[in-house]
């Protein structure tokens, strides 16, 4: 099959998950499952998949399941290729207007009252995130948008699902929540951010900077703490490296640990471990529900499908699913494009800001857009 192919047949509503081995498009619906209780849809959806002639169920969950429902379809057809290498980029066109929510100063002081919140005691993490409202006067092409994502290789896993709204959350993130093949699990959490640049010389030495910012590795050691405390009693041996290891995406160095597991039982299906793991503290905080408050007392709008999860899973229980970071959701003439980082007591406010509008360039590069 031509792998450029699956890529080019995508249209508004389909599922798409994009890698460097393989990609996914499934369409239509035989049946949908949209519930905010995400314990649940892992139940429900493994027993319905495995009474339907489909071979996959996709879909999203969303950052806070209170006000938004997880969202997993089995889709009429499913089709699976090689990786997506398409020759050429798309032009998407200019946005008529741009509005930042909140606006950049209040981003920063609401960073600094996480800060002053963190270092009164209680927490030790909360990731605080902005948005960005484009508007245009023609319809976007989601499609281009993911075309371009695909072509800047700008995340490792390049995605769009269909929302129970009638819109689109699409983006390229590099953070995998889990994987499972076979008895094998795999999580790839990402905490700790540098943005690149297109100068070698700063790019190595942002790149230095982080692999050594102590800042950095308290927000990550955070992180894989949490991975490591769910995945323990699912798993009978756990393989965590010591150190954190520099990954990059076009636009941003984060630091990054693989961690692998061996499951004890086969029956935890992937959506399973999935909802187990979410939300972790790379999108969330810590302790989880301390850092979930104050995400909805610090930050002006609601999450959405933003740092939730997006994924798909087989009738064997295998699966992958990603952090829906670095995206927007697409309406016709409008996008919300989402940026969010880790704040600990010793971070800087007009540090995270900026770690926000570095994040932001994903989805405006794919855009033709530099802000
Ligand atoms: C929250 C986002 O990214 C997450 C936060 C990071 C950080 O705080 O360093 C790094 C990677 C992601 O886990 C985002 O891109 O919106």
């Amino acid at each position: 099959m031509d792998t450029g192919e699956l890529l080019e047949d995508y249209t508004p509503g389909d599922f798409y998950f994009g890698t460097s081995r393989r990609t996914i498009l499934g369409s239509g619906s035989l049946r949908t499952f949209t519930d905010t209780d995400v314990a649940a849809l892992s139940e429900v959806v493994p027993a319905a998949l495995a009474g339907s002639p489909t071979s996959l169920a996709v879909g999203v969950l969303p950052f806070d399941t209170a006000g938004t429902p997880g969202h997993i379809v089995l889709p009429e057809t499913v089709r699976v290729a090689g990786p997506a290498r398409p020759a050429s980029r798309k032009t998407i066109g200019a946005a008529s207007a741009v509005r930042a929510v909140p606006e950049p100063v209040r981003h920063v002081e609401a960073v600094g009252r996480a800060i002053k919140i963190l270092r009164d005691g209680g927490l030790r993490k909360v990731v605080l995130a902005r948005a960005l409202d484009l508007e245009f006067d023609f319809e976007v092409s989601a499609q281009a948008i993911l075309h371009n994502l695909a072509k800047d290789k700008a995340g490792a896993y390049t995605y769009a699902a269909g929302l129970p709204s009638g819109r689109t959350l699409l983006g390229a993130t590099p953070e995998l929540l889990l994987s499972r093949v076979g008895g094998q699990v795999i999580s790839h959490p990402h905490a700790g951010s540098a943005p690149r640049s297109g100068d070698p010389v700063t790019d190595r030495e942002n790149a230095d900077a982080l692999a050594g910012s102590r800042k950095d590795h308290i927000e990550h050691a955070v992180l894989t703490e949490a991975i490591v405390e769910t995945l323990r009693p699912f798993c009978r041996s756990l393989d965590v490296p010591r150190e954190p290891s520099l990954v990059s995406t076009p636009t941003m160095w984060h630091l990054g640990t693989v961690v692998t597991g061996e499951l004890v039982d086969r029956d935890v299906t992937a959506l399973h471990l999935a909802a187990a793991l979410h939300p972790t503290p790379a999108i969330c905080g810590s302790p989880t529900e301390a850092a979930r408050q104050l995400v909805s007392e610090l930050e002006p709008f609601d999450r959405g499908y933003y740092a939730g999860a997006v994924g798909w899973m087989d009738t064997e229980g295998d699966g992958e699913w990603a952090v829906s970071i670095r995206c927007a959701e697409v309406a016709e003439r409008s996008l919300r494009l989402y940026a969010g980082g880790g704040i600990v007591p010793a971070s800087d406010p007009k540090a995270e800001l900026d770690e926000t509008s570095a994040k932001f360039q994903t989805l405006l590069r794919a855009m033709g857009m530099e802000l």
